[in-house]
This record gives C-alpha cells, structure tokens and sequence, in this order.
C-alpha cells in the first residue's frame, strides 16, 4: 500500500465494540455480495460517468491559462454556487497557509482567492469594496450556464469591471468556465470573446471538483493539480478492487447503507484537521444531492437519503458532542484523522506548579488535537454509537484528490445500494422555477399567479 494511501478504519461500527447499535460480522458478512455488485455496476456504466475519466485528463490547457492568469492578476474571484464553488473552497482550505489571503504575496504561491457563492447583496457590494480591479481576474463557473445566482453575481461583477476599466479590457478580466456546446454563458463567451474552460457534459456539479471546475482555481493559486489527480487514479485504482473488503470506497458505502437501514440515518463528518474542515461541506453537497431521491430507479415513491452532517474536531466537542454521545442513536460519526502536520506548534513549561495545567508541559498542539479525536472517538464508542475514520498521512494534493474521489466512488457505490439515481437533482427544480416566476421571469405567469394566490391564503400574521 502507498505510505500516501488514506487507510480506512471501520473497528467502531463492529457490535463486539460498540455493542446493539453497530454491525454484526454476520450482517456485514450477508450483504458483501450487494456491494460487490455495486462494484460491477458502476465499473460498467464507467462510459456514462465522465468524472470517473478525471484522474487521467491532460491539464496542459487549465495550466497554460493558469500561468496567464498569474501573470496578471493578484486576485482570483471564483463566481459559482454548489459543486461550482464548495470544491474550490474545500482545496484552498486543504491545501494552502491558513491565512493564505492575508500572507504578503512574497508568501503566497499565487494570487488570493475568494469564492461569494452566495447572492447576499453586502457579501457581493462588500467584496468589491477590496478589489483592486485592474488587478483581478472572475472566474465564472456554471455547468447550466443559467444558474441565476451565478449569473446574477457575473453580471453585477462585469459591470463594475466595465465601468472602472472600460468594456474593451473585460476580455482580461473575465475566464468563463461552462458547457462546452450550450447555455446562456457559452452564448455570452461566444459573442463576446472571453477565454474559457470546459466542463465535460458527462460530468455533475458535485462530480466536478477534479475537472476545470476546480483545477483551474487550485493551479492559479500554485496548487500542483497533477498531484490531486495522480492521488485521484490512486483511489480509482483501490476502487476497481472487485472484493469489498478491499475496496475503502465500497465499504464505507455499504457500512453507512446498512447503518441507515438500522436507524442511523445521519453521518456527522467531522475532520480532526482545520485543513479538511471544508472538504465536509463539499461532501454535505455530494452525499445528500446524490442519495436524497423521492423515488427509486424502478419509479417507486422511497423518500430515501442520508443526512449529512459536517462539524471540526477539536472545535465542536465544545458544541456538538453532548447531542453525539447521548442523544437519539440515529447518527454515525465519520472521523478524518491526520498523521502528520505540516508545522507543530510547541507548548512551554508554562505552570509547573500548576496541577489542572501541568500535563501541557512540553507538550504540542498536534499532541492534543491527535488525543482530542482518538478520546472522542473512544467516548463516542463506549457510549454504544458507530463511528468510521479515515487516516490521512498528511493533507496534500495527492491525498487531497484521493479523498475527493474516493468519496465520489462511495456515493456512486451508495447509488446502486440505494437503488436510487445519484446523478440527478431533480428536487430543487421547484424551487428554481417558483424563483423565476417570483422574479417575473417570462413564460413563469402562471406559477406566479399561484404563489400570489397561496400568500392570501396566509392564516395569520403574528406581529408582536
Ligand atoms: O454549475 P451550475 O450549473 O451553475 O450548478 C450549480 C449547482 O446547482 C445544482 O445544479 C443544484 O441546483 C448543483 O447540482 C450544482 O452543483
């Protein structure tokens, strides 16, 4: 096995562990067949699955309009929602200096980035108020090329450009990312000229962190992409493994399945590693957009999905725990262990004398935060709750884009346990249409006209 490999610990699901809450040898045993078919099944429709071709893509076009970026601009903002945002947050977070954006760029391996994926009006007008904009480059991203957040954040952030700059500078300020064929912004890209970046049809939004999507931003901010990739075709290559015992991917879909048909229908991500504190918001989208179905693929009404829950070890011992270890027994905990940090952070001999202090002597903040997970882990247990854990060697690339895939082929995996599609999204067209009627949008009237309705129907109005 690589010493870069993530190895994953499933012990604390076991019942001769944990006790009735958890998964006997037997009940793991009976349902391997189950996972090795979702093994096939997915291998066999890989032609389908763009992003399962991801790890092994040339980046030579994402590079080169990279280095051009670099060359111009001290600033990336990346205007994007959902898949189109969360994986860029997720690798700066993972892969860069905490405080990235604030370190002098003599420090820094590129330009800052900030990601508004969200159409706040002081979140949008406030970031303006920080740019220089000769000096920064908007990375539009939407697989749709419609979203109406992200294409409402374009068209604001354009016209400031235009109006500081002039309309003949936007082409260098402006990289569209979007569908290579259709959608309102390939339109735009096509009629006005700005460089872009493709999206594979066969590729989803929750799907696209490892396409341009992500690796355009991750390589204008000195990310080595071809290091999340080779970490990417490590994980694809653990997840053809055929028997699930072998395969991390498969079996920590089936240990969440067989969890969530026991009652532990929410799995609480929770990463003792500042650095992967965002990657648990990415896979909040991936897990619950993907296995969140109404109905099943034979059509049946199932309302099946589990809840996904993101929280920060040491952090939120001091917010969450208290409802893990003694609340309903409906959770599994997914714990994200590090081996080794980049930079230790000692601690003095401060108070001797002191005795509720004095086990810090000489001690390091990786020392505490390494007991913190393996005590919460232990407390989770022996209070007769499940818990899987992921030990990363380091938090890289390379084992930055493992894990990305891994949790990719684990929800593609869950998929086929669920019998459900996991690449669709169909339960949030309701909203977006109710959102275009409400903003007056042409061919919405009559759904307006219905929503207007339903507000007279209001019962009361509590004003106190
Ligand atoms: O990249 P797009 O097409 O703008 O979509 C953004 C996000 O919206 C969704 O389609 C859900 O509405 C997600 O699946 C996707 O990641």
């Amino acid at each position: 096995m690589s010493t870069q490999a993530i190895r994953f610990d499933y012990n604390n699901v076991m019942a001769d562990v944990i006790g009735e809450h958890g998964l006997t040898e037997a009940e793991i045993e009976a349902a391997l067949p189950h996972a090795a078919a979702a093994i096939e099944a997915v291998y066999a429709q890989r032609a389908e699955l763009g992003w399962m071709d991801l790890p092994y893509q040339d980046t030579s076009e994402i590079i080169a309009q990279a280095q051009a970026v670099r060359a111009r601009a001290d600033t990336l903002v990346v205007l994007g929602i959902g898949g189109s945002a969360l994986g860029p947050i997720a690798t700066q977070t993972a892969l860069q200096h905490p405080f990235y954006n604030n370190l002098p760029r003599e420090l820094r391996r590129g330009p800052t980035l900030f990601v508004p994926d969200n159409v706040d009006p002081e979140l949008n007008a406030g970031l303006l108020d920080v740019l220089d904009l000769e000096r920064t480059v908007f990375n539009v991203i939407t697989k749709s090329g419609t979203t109406a957040e992200t294409m409402a954040s374009f068209i604001y952030f354009r016209e400031a450009l235009a109006k500081r700059l002039g309309q003949d500078k936007l082409v260098d300020h402006l990289v569209l990312t979007t569908d290579p064929k259709k959608g309102a912004l390939r339109q735009i890209a096509d009629r006005e000229g700005y460089p872009t970046l493709p999206i594979p049809a066969s590729v989803g939004g929750r799907f696209s962190e490892l396409c341009s999507v992500g690796l355009f931003p991750a390589a204008v901010t000195g990310i080595d992409i071809d290091e999340l990739l080779a970490g990417a075709a490590y994980a694809d290559k653990r997840s053809q493994e055929r028997d699930p015992r072998k395969n991390p991917a498969a079996m920590c879909a089936l240990i969440q399945f067989l969890l969530d048909k026991k009652g532990k229908n929410m799995v609480v991500m929770m990463p003792y590693a500042q650095r992967l504190r965002d990657v648990a918001d990415w896979f909040r989208q991936l897990w619950a957009e993907s296995l969140g179905k109404r109905v099943d693929r034979a059509g049946n009404v199932v309302n099946v999905g589990p809840t996904p829950i993101k929280s920060l070890g040491a952090t939120d011992q001091h917010s969450q725990v208290q409802l893990y270890a003694e609340g309903p027994f409906d959770k599994l905990m997914h714990f994200l262990f590090v081996d080794q940090f980049q930079v230790e952070a000692p601690l003095t001999n401060a108070y001797p004398d002191i005795n509720e202090l004095s086990y810090l002597d000489g001690k390091s903040f990786s020392q505490l935060l390494k007991a913190e997970g393996e005590a919460t882990q232990l407390a989770i247990a022996e209070a007769g709750r499940p818990s899987i854990a992921h030990h990363f060697p380091a938090v890289n690339a390379f084992t930055l884009g493992q894990f990305y895939y891994m949790l990719e082929m684990q929800t593609a995996f869950a998929g086929e346990l669920y019998d459900i599609n996991a690449f669709d999204q169909p339960g949030v067209e309701a909203g977006k249409i109710a959102t275009y009627a409400l903003m007056g949008r042409e061919g919405y009237d009559a759904r307006r006209h219905e929503i207007e309705q339903a507000r007279g129907r209001s019962r009361s109005e509590f004003v106190i």
